[in-house]
C-alpha cells in the first residue's frame, strides 16, 4: 500500500465500491483534495450539500453547496430529503439523498465529502460505502492550515478545533486512513480505492 495510507480494509478486487465517504477534520484539506482528482476525473460525481452556512468569497450556491435558510433546512429534514445531516461548529449541513441515489442506480462513483457524524450516518443507513478518514500530517499542521486558509474568525476556529479533536480520535471507525501530506498522493490513492483508476 502506499506511503500515505494506514488501517486498511481490503476490498475484493471484483466488487467496486459505489459509494465513498471522505471525510477529516476542518483545514485537511478535503476539498483540495477532491478538487485536485476531479480536474483529472470528472467523472466522480461529488454530492453537493445543502448547508446554513453563509458563502464564503467566490462560492457558488449550487456549486460549492446549496445555500440554504434555517426554515429551507428544517424542510428538507422535515420531508425526509437528506440522506444525513449534522450541525457542525454552528451550522447545518445534510446530503441531498434524491441525487445520490440516482447517480448511484446509473453506476457512477460517487463521493460525499462530510463530517464525521454525517459519515457514521451513512455507515448506518449504507452498509456498502467505504469510509476514508483524510488525517492531518501533524495538529501543528492542521492548525495552521486551518488559520492559513483565512475563511473563519477566531472563534469559529475554535469550534472547529475542538470537533477535529473528536473526529481524531475516530480515526479507527474508518475503512482507510490517507495522511494528507501530498495534494497529488492522496488523489491519486483516492482514484484506486474508489476504483476509478
Ligand atoms: N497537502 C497539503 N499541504 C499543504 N496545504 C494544504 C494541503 N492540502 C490542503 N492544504 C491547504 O489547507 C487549507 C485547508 O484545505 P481545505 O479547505 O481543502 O480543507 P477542508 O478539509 O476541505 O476543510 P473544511 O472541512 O473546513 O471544508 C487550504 O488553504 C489548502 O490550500
Ligand atoms: N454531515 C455533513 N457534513 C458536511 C456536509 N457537507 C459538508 N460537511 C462537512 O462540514 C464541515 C464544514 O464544512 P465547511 O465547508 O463549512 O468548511 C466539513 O467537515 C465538511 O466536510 C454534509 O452534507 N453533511
Amino acid at each position: 500500500m502506499a506511503a500515505t495510507s494506514r488501517g486498511t480494509t481490503p476490498v475484493p478486487p471484483d466488487v467496486r465500491p459505489r459509494l465513498t465517504v471522505l471525510s477529516g477534520p476542518s483545514g485537511v484539506g478535503k476539498s483540495t483534495v477532491v478538487a485536485h482528482m476531479r480536474k483529472e476525473h470528472p467523472e466522480v460525481w461529488l454530492s453537493v450539500s445543502a448547508t446554513t452556512r453563509k458563502p464564503r468569497p467566490g462560492e457558488k450556491h449550487g456549486v460549492h453547496y446549496f445555500f440554504v435558510s434555517d426554515e429551507e433546512m428544517d424542510k428538507l429534514i422535515a420531508n425526509s430529503e437528506l440522506l444525513e445531516w449534522a450541525e457542525f461548529a454552528g451550522n447545518r449541513y445534510g446530503t441531498p439523498r434524491g441525487a445520490v441515489l440516482e447517480r448511484l442506480e446509473a453506476g457512477e462513483p460517487v463521493l460525499l465529502e462530510i463530517d464525521l457524524q454525517g459519515a457514521r450516518l451513512v455507515r448506518e443507513s449504507m452498509s456498502e460505502a467505504q469510509l476514508v478518514f483524510l488525517a492531518p500530517p501533524s495538529w501543528d499542521e492542521l492548525v495552521r492550515r486551518l488559520t492559513g486558509r483565512g475563511t473563519e474568525a477566531p472563534e469559529v476556529i475554535e469550534r472547529r478545533l475542538a470537533a477535529a479533536k473528536i473526529e481524531l480520535a475516530a480515526e479507527a471507525e474508518f475503512d482507510t486512513t490517507l495522511v494528507n501530506t501530498s495534494v497529488e498522493d492522496v488523489a491519486r490513492e483516492l482514484l484506486a480505492l474508489m476504483k476509478v483508476v
